[in-house]
């Protein structure tokens, strides 16, 4: 038995049929004997609208009141996740980012994380429950909401897998893990089955959006594997892993 953190992006959450369709995709992870642990991200273009909403009102805005805002995007994604996997017949506990003991420094908008504390989850877990917690997010040491950069839910999902310890961060998104090149603009892309940390970090260099660029350098420092999916098909996707590890010993990866 493994523990699995596993990340949905907003493509893979967009609407409600969606949601149903990653909480099945939990439950048959928790019922192959893993225990689970998920980071979500807002609903599709969530995070976009509530931010040209926010400009709609204030062309500029408090940033302590953006990160308040933004914040309730993976909020609300996080908690019709939990419900969605309660109406198949499995239990699930959702968790704000202070919930889940994300602690950061306070520059609202593009937050570090400090430490990450998660005993809220390691309870859920204990109890037999999956455990969602909402991406992208955390405190200061005020207790007030600070996010974490755009694209920022891959490093909670980092985060909270070395914090727990977790044998695998798995990265569900809408194509089969990393290619060559964009695979929606290049469709003659390969993907790349294994890839090292270093490589990732130069095709970010070079403008390549696949991963956020402080999720692959944090998994990188502690070592903790990254297996980067589809949450549409159930083929393998990119795995990157330390030096010396063998992907024989990765779980979950058919
Ligand atoms: N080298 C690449 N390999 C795979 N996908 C890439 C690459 N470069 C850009 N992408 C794009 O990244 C998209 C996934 O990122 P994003 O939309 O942020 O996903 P999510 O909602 O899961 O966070 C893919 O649909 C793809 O078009
Ligand atoms: N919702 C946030 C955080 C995030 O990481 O989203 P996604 O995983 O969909 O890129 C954003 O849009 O930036």
């Amino acid at each position: 038995m493994a523990l699995i953190v596993q990340k949905y992006g907003g493509s893979s959450v967009a609407d409600t049929e969606s949601i149903k369709r990653v909480a099945r995709r939990i439950i048959d992870t928790k019922r192959k004997g893993h225990d689970v642990a998920v980071v979500v991200s807002a609903m599709g273009d969530t995070t976009d609208d509530l931010i040209d909403q926010a400009l709609d009102i204030d062309s500029n805005p408090p940033d302590r009141e953006m990160d308040m805002l933004m914040t309730a995007g993976e909020r609300i994604s996080m908690s019709l996740l939990a419900m969605a996997i309660h109406a198949a017949g499995a239990h699930a506990q959702s968790f704000t980012g202070r919930q889940a003991g994300f602690l950061t420094d306070a520059r609202y908008g593009a937050a570090h994380i400090r430490a990450v504390k998660p005993q809220r989850v390691k309870d859920a877990l204990a109890q037999g429950d999956v455990a969602i917690v909402a991406g992208f997010q955390g405190i200061n040491a005020l207790g007030d909401p600070t996010t974490l950069g755009r694209g920022g839910s891959d490093t909670s999902a980092v985060a909270l897998a070395v914090a727990l310890g977790a044998d695998i961060c798995e990265i569900y998104t809408d194509v089969d893990g990393i290619f060559t090149a964009d695979p929606r603009i290049v469709p003659a892309a390969k993907r790349i089955p294994n890839i090292s940390y270093e490589e990732i970090l130069e095709m970010s260099a070079c403008g390549s959006k696949v991963l956020a660029l402080r999720c692959v350098e944090y998994a990188e420092h502690f070592s903790m594997p990254l297996h980067v999916r589809s949450s549409f098909s159930h083929r393998p996707g990119t795995l990157v892993l330390p030096e010396g590890v063998d992907a024989g010993s990765i779980p979950n990866v058919q």
